[in-house]
């Protein structure tokens, strides 16, 4: 008998087939993407302009003050509280998921955003990031780089059917990598061993490969039977 997936792990859909981004689930999604959207510029904009303090108070006058209405309301508290609520309106797990990953979610400030897909075996990836995450001069952070890596390879490890957590991401940095300009990202399963899933994956640059990244995910023991 199929058991059903435990709400906590089932992701189906939410890998997308096309290199373009999916509309937002409903209106309340697409102004948060919005929101998010807004917030990067802001951030970007003050790491990049000369700014006078008497402005730079004046903004975070105005931004408490936003931040207090928004903190005002319901607390939903991460992807699986944000899916359980009143989900048929709100969106199921994975367009949940898809929209608050650190890494990839629109609708999350933090994320670069990736966009992330899968064709041919193979999950594919593009990102802008902005100076917003600069590490050595005019170029991108290593550890965004890790996230990135981990996302991607995270991703592509539900092509096994079954998911699991990072264990180990090791990763080899060929060449900086600018900032402000799409950069592609591709992985694949390389073997799977038992409950270890060992996947490879490149970050490119135009046609320069920055880093390649080898990656084992680790599947709990009864994981296999709860993901979808
Ligand atoms: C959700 C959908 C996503 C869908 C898409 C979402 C993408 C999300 C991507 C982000 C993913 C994350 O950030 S995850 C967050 C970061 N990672 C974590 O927090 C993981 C923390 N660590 C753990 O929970 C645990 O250590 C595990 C699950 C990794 C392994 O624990 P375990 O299951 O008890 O492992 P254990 O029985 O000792 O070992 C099993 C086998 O794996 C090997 N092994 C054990 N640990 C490691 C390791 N770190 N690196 C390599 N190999 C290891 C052992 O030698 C053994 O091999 P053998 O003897 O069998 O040969």
């Amino acid at each position: 008998m199929q058991k059903t997936p435990s709400i906590a792990y089932n992701l189906s859909g939410w890998m997308d087939t096309s290199p373009e981004v999916r509309p937002a689930v409903n209106d309340n999604w697409q102004s948060r993407r919005e929101l998010a959207a807004a917030l990067r510029r802001l951030n970007t904009a003050v790491l990049t302009r000369d700014v006078p303090t008497e402005l730079l108070q004046s903004v975070t006058a105005t931004m408490q003050a936003e931040a207090a209405r928004i903190e005002a309301n319901e607390v939903v508290p991460g992807t699986k509280a944000q899916a359980e609520r009143n989900s048929t309106q709100h969106g199921q797990l994975p367009d949940i998921f898809y929209e608050i990953n650190p890494a990839s979610g629109q609708s999350n400030a933090i994320a670069p955003p990736m966009h992330i897909w899968q064709t041919d075996g193979r999950v594919h990836a593009c990102v802008t990031p902005s100076w917003s995450y600069e590490g050595p001069f005019e170029h991108l952070h290593g550890g965004i780089i890790a996230l990135l890596f981990d996302q991607v390879l995270g991703a592509g490890q539900r092509i096994t059917g079954v998911a699991g957590r990072t264990g180990t991401l090791e990763i080899r940095f060929h060449h900086p990598t600018l900032l402000n300009k799409t950069l592609h990202l591709v992985a694949k399963v390389d073997r799977v061993v038992g409950r270890k899933k060992f996947m490879v994956g490149e970050l490119w640059a135009d046609d320069v490969r920055t880093a390649s990244c080898k990656g084992v995910f680790i599947s709990e023991r009864n994981w296999p039977d709860a993901i979808a």
